[in-house]
């Protein structure tokens, strides 16, 4: 007889989205969390990140503000505050997550370290707990390389990053991805130097080339110092407190060494093949149900699944979409088919970076005979009056008007990203934005400019404008 009807492993934005859902079921659940409740994303993750970039936002605007006839005198980063308020923005999202509210939803919670023992238990909290359903939700960790010399160096992951007490000197990043620029951006704005160093011919890589090479000139001008096409191969101390061996034999110097490579799943603890669950080295493999190809009784969620042929995608609000399929699969018995076509993603710098759907390039290389339209943000009221008009919308159409994908640069990109989203799961006509009545002044203006483009040539052809003088002579 099972103890649980659905035991989970891991209490982040994965997991718990499970737990509340599966708990206001009416099933019993257990939720085993080693660590921090809310786990990565509201720990060390999103929230701290993007608390740290608003307070960098902060700075650049009193730094700026002569530009609207605003004068401060003395700007002065206290780090003290900095930290105050990223540690103030994690506390007051922390209730939401916390043991005591999942309790009080009649989820066992259980702060102990997990671990399957066979195909339906898991052993946690030197106890045994049977389960009829099982979903593995315990997230990733960063990368860190394999560097010659790294043992006798000091180095950093977002996981201790935010608890250095000072602010580093000299900050070096490994890994131009949008973890890298966020935080890249967010210290060099607080007053660090810093070095954002990418293996790759371009930092951003996977982004529109249009629009991440504006987005690497905004970190220049922000001071960030950008190496590319830059491979590490080794780590040694230095007088300034450590130094990057680069192939070729140079050295980049700085007081701190931060890596953002990306994510590894964290899998070893788990002891799977006790319970016959098959993995990668990308996560827990699954169909694209999220259900183990090799256990029926078990599921992953989050940055731990590897959906076959789909792939991971390691956000929070991927998590979230993968819980709904989960409980939807699991719970209901309803055939349920996880798709990324419309999924987000969003760089939180300054200007954001937002894609949805595909980029030109991905459309091209699908085969898709495409049209491009793009409304720049010098030519929106909003973004003119605010003095931020860095940056455009992009929209990748079908010939027939159909949304492929949006890419967006600029201030708030991140909040166009659901309007496209929509689009392109509802399948909706392009004429639904161009036609949408939208207030004025606002930047979303710029994404129904950009999409009336794919009528103006044939409202302002020579046919349309003979029939309109026609209809001129009318009484
Ligand atoms: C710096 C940074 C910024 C980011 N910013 C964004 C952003 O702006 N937007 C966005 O969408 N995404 C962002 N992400 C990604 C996002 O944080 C993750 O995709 C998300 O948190 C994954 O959620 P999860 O539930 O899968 O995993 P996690 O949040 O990692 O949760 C897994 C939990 O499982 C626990 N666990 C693991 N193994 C066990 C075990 N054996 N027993 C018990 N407990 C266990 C862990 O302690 C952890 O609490 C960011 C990531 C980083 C690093
Ligand atoms: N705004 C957001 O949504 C947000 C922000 C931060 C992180 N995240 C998520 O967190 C995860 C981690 O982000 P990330 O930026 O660390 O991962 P990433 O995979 O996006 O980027 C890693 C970067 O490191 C580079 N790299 C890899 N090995 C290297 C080496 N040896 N030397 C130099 N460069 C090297 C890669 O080419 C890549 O550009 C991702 O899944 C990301 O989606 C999301």
């Amino acid at each position: 007889m099972p103890d649980h009807d659905v035991a989970i492993i891991g209490a982040g934005a994965a997991g718990l989205s499970v737990a509340a859902m599966a708990a206001s079921l009416g099933r019993k659940v257990v939720l085993f969390e080693r660590e921090r409740m809310g786990g990565e994303c509201l720990n060390t993750g999103c929230v701290p990140s993007k608390a740290l970039l608003a307070a960098a936002k902060r700075a650049v605007a009193v730094r700026d503000a002569a530009r609207f006839g605003v004068h401060a005198a003395d700007v002065r980063v206290d780090w003290q505050g900095v930290r105050r308020h990223v540690l103030d923005a994690i506390a007051r999202i922390a209730p939401n997550d916390s043991a005591e509210r999942f309790a009080g939803m009649g989820v066992e919670v259980v702060r102990a370290s997990a671990h399957f023992v066979a195909p339906d238990q898991i052993e946690a909290g030197g106890r045994i707990h049977r389960f009829r359903r099982a979903v593995i939700a315990a997230g990733s960790a960063p990368v860190v390389p394999d560097l010659q010399g790294l043992v006798s160096c000091p180095w950093l992951t977002h996981e201790t990053l935010f608890d250095l007490a000072e602010a580093p000197a000299h900050l070096l990043i490994l890994g131009g991805g949008s973890q890298g620029a966020e935080l890249a951006q967010a210290y060099a704005r607080l007053g660090c130097r810093v070095g954002l160093i990418e293996a790759r011919p371009n930092i951003l890589a996977s982004e529109d080339a249009e629009l991440r090479l504006p987005l690497r000139e905004a970190l220049r001008q922000d001071g960030v110092t950008i190496h590319e096409n830059t491979r590490a191969i080794g780590a040694e101390r230095a007088p300034e407190g450590v130094a990057l061996v680069i192939e070729g034999g140079a050295r980049i110097a700085g007081s701190h060494l931060l890596f953002a490579l990306g994510r590894t799943p964290r899998l070893a603890p788990l002891d799977l093949a006790a319970a016959n669950i098959a993995a990668s080295p990308d996560g827990v493999l699954t169909g694209p149900d999220l259900r183990s190809t090799t256990n029926r009784r078990v599921w992953a969620a989050g940055d731990v699944a590897n959906p076959e042929g789909i792939g991971p995608r390691r956000f929070t609000h991927a998590a979230s979409l993968h819980a709904s399929v989960v409980v939807r699969s699991m719970l209901f018995r309803r055939p349920a088919r996880l798709d990324y076509a419309a999924l987000p993603r969003v760089t939180y710098t300054s200007p954001e970076l937002a894609q949805v759907g595909l980029t030109e390039a991905e459309a091209n290389a699908a085969g898709h005979s495409v049209r491009v339209l793009r409304h720049p943000f010098t030519e929106n009221d909003r973004a003119v009056a605010e003095g931020e008009t860095e940056g455009q919308v992009k929209l990748v159409v079908s010939k027939l008007g159909r949304l492929l994908g949006a890419s967006v640069l600029g201030e708030g990109a991140g909040e166009m990203a659901g309007l496209f989203g929509m689009m392109i799961s509802r399948k909706l006509p392009l004429s639904a934005l161009a036609e949408l009545v939208l207030p004025y002044p606002t930047r979303a203006e710029a994404a129904k400019r950009a999409a009336g483009g794919f009528y103006t040539p044939a409202l302002t052809s020579s046919a349309m404008r003979g029939i309109v003088g026609l209809l001129n002579r009318l009484p």
